[in-house]
Formats: C-alpha cells, sequence, structure tokens
C-alpha cells in the first residue's frame, strides 16, 4: 500500500504569529481525517521551531523547503539537515521549481541535497515538473526522465517522495487536468525502482478540485501552496471525499 502524503508548502508566507493562529484554527479540523493521510506542513525556517513545539502530541509532521548538503561550514544564508533533525523536522521540499527557477538549483545540486536528507534521516520531498514551453514542444515526458535520472543518483527509494508540479500551474490557477497529471505520474513511476514511492501532485490544488484528483489512480497526495495558508481551505483539502 502506498502512503497517501497530504503537504502545506507555505513558501515565504507567515510571521510565527501568522503560522499560530493557523495552527488554532487547523487543529480541530483534523478531528475526523482518516489517521492513514500523513499531513505534512513546510513552512518558513523561522517558523520551525515554534511549529514543533505547538505541534508536538499532534498527527501533523513537520517539512522544511531546503537543505544544504554540508552538516556545516562557511555557506552564508543555508541550513543543514543536522539543524533541522534537531528541531524535529521530517520533510524536506527539494528541488521546488522557484528554487531552480530563482535561485540556481540545479539537479546536481538537487542530488546533493536529497543525499544529505536522507542520511540525516528526513524524507526528501523532490519535486520535478515542466515548463508550459517545454509541454507544448512535447518535451515534458523527456524533461521530467531526465530530472529524474540526474536526482535520483544513489538516492534510497524506500525514504523519497516525489511532488509532480507542472511548472504552468502553480500558483496560476491553471490546474493540470486530474487524468493527465495521473498520466504523468504514471509515467514517473514506471522510472522508479521502488514503484511504492507515494508520488504527489502539486499545482493550484484548491478545495474545489481535490477530491477529483485524489480519486485518480496513481495520485499518491498533494504539495499544496496558496490553499495550504488558511485553515479553512486547507482542513478541506485534507478531508478530501
Ligand atoms: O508550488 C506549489 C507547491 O509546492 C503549488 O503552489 P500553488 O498550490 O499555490 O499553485
Amino acid at each position: 500500500m502506498r502512503k497517501i502524503i497530504l503537504a502545506g508548502n507555505w513558501k515565504m508566507y507567515k510571521t510565527q504569529a501568522e503560522s499560530l493562529e493557523f495552527v488554532d484554527g487547523f487543529m480541530p479540523e483534523l478531528e475526523n481525517t482518516p489517521t492513514e493521510r500523513e499531513v505534512v506542513l513546510c513552512v518558513p525556517f523561522t517558523n520551525l521551531s515554534v511549529m514543533a513545539a505547538n505541534l508536538q502530541g499532534t498527527r501533523v509532521k513537520l517539512g522544511a523547503q531546503n537543505v544544504h548538503w554540508e552538516n556545516e561550514g562557511a555557506y552564508t544564508g543555508e541550513i543543514s539537515a543536522p539543524m533541522l533533525t534537531e528541531i524535529g523536522v521530517n520533510y524536506v521540499v527539494i528541488g521546488h521549481s522557484e528554487r531552480r527557477q530563482y535561485f540556481g538549483e540545479t539537479d546536481e545540486t538537487v542530488n546533493r541535497r536529497i543525499l544529505a536528507a536522507q542520511k540525516h534521516g528526513l524524507t526528501p520531498i523532490l519535486c520535478v515538473g515542466e515548463t508550459k514551453q517545454q509541454r507544448d514542444a512535447g518535451e515534458t515526458e523527456s524533461h521530467i526522465f531526465s530530472q529524474l535520472k540526474q536526482d535520483l543518483v544513489g538516492v534510497d527509494q524506500s525514504n523519497l517522495v516525489i511532488a509532480y508540479e507542472p511548472i504552468w500551474a502553480i500558483g496560476t490557477g491553471d490546474t493540470c487536468a486530474s487524468e493527465e497529471a495521473n498520466r504523468v505520474i504514471g509515467l514517473i513511476r514506471s522510472k522508479l525502482i521502488n514503484s511504492d514511492v507515494p508520488i504527489q501532485y502539486g499545482g493550484s490544488v484548491k478545495p474545489e478540485n481535490i477530491d477529483e484528483i485524489m480519486a485518480q489512480s496513481e495520485i499518491d497526495g498533494v504539495l499544496v501552496g496558496g490553499a495550504s495558508l488558511t485553515p479553512k481551505s486547507w482542513s478541506r483539502i485534507v478531508n478530501y471525499q
């Protein structure tokens, strides 16, 4: 049985005070969520400690949004895996398209970050996906296969989550049709050694489309940006039908 993982990616949103307000509003909504669904919040680094303290004893798992490959060193602005595990972080988003697009992340650095995360017991959420231009040129599959080939060198597939996030569907309201997301995710699965790796869909997931997305046979969860920021929409997502 593949694990179902519903993860919110808060990106660069919420102060500590706003995070705590979210927890107060959201936790009561989790009471009826089936226990086999893993619920994760990937929050800004500055909120990890306060969230760890406030989520203690709950079923919500904590995630970070990046990790460096060295344990320590002269890498201004970076955060290492031991720094995250000390706080109680379980998951880390790696290779998000925003990091690849704005911060020079390459498949080589993505691979190094995944290996470091796994070495320290963190579960990487590897993001892959194509641009609109690549999709229009019929290069969706070749691009994603190339990302997977490079990003997964030496990676332990028993402690891994993959998120398929078509870049053109992120933050645009333009969701990838759920059947198409299902098809691409099936193709991603066909390239893996371990076919039980949970594969999420991400890109304009909302209360209005979550039921249809989760009804797809290959989709094991979602990675959600905007709609994970309010208790109301996030609770509707984790409580999908
Ligand atoms: O990038 C995403 C999650 O990592 C998706 O963002 P949105 O849900 O806001 O489209």
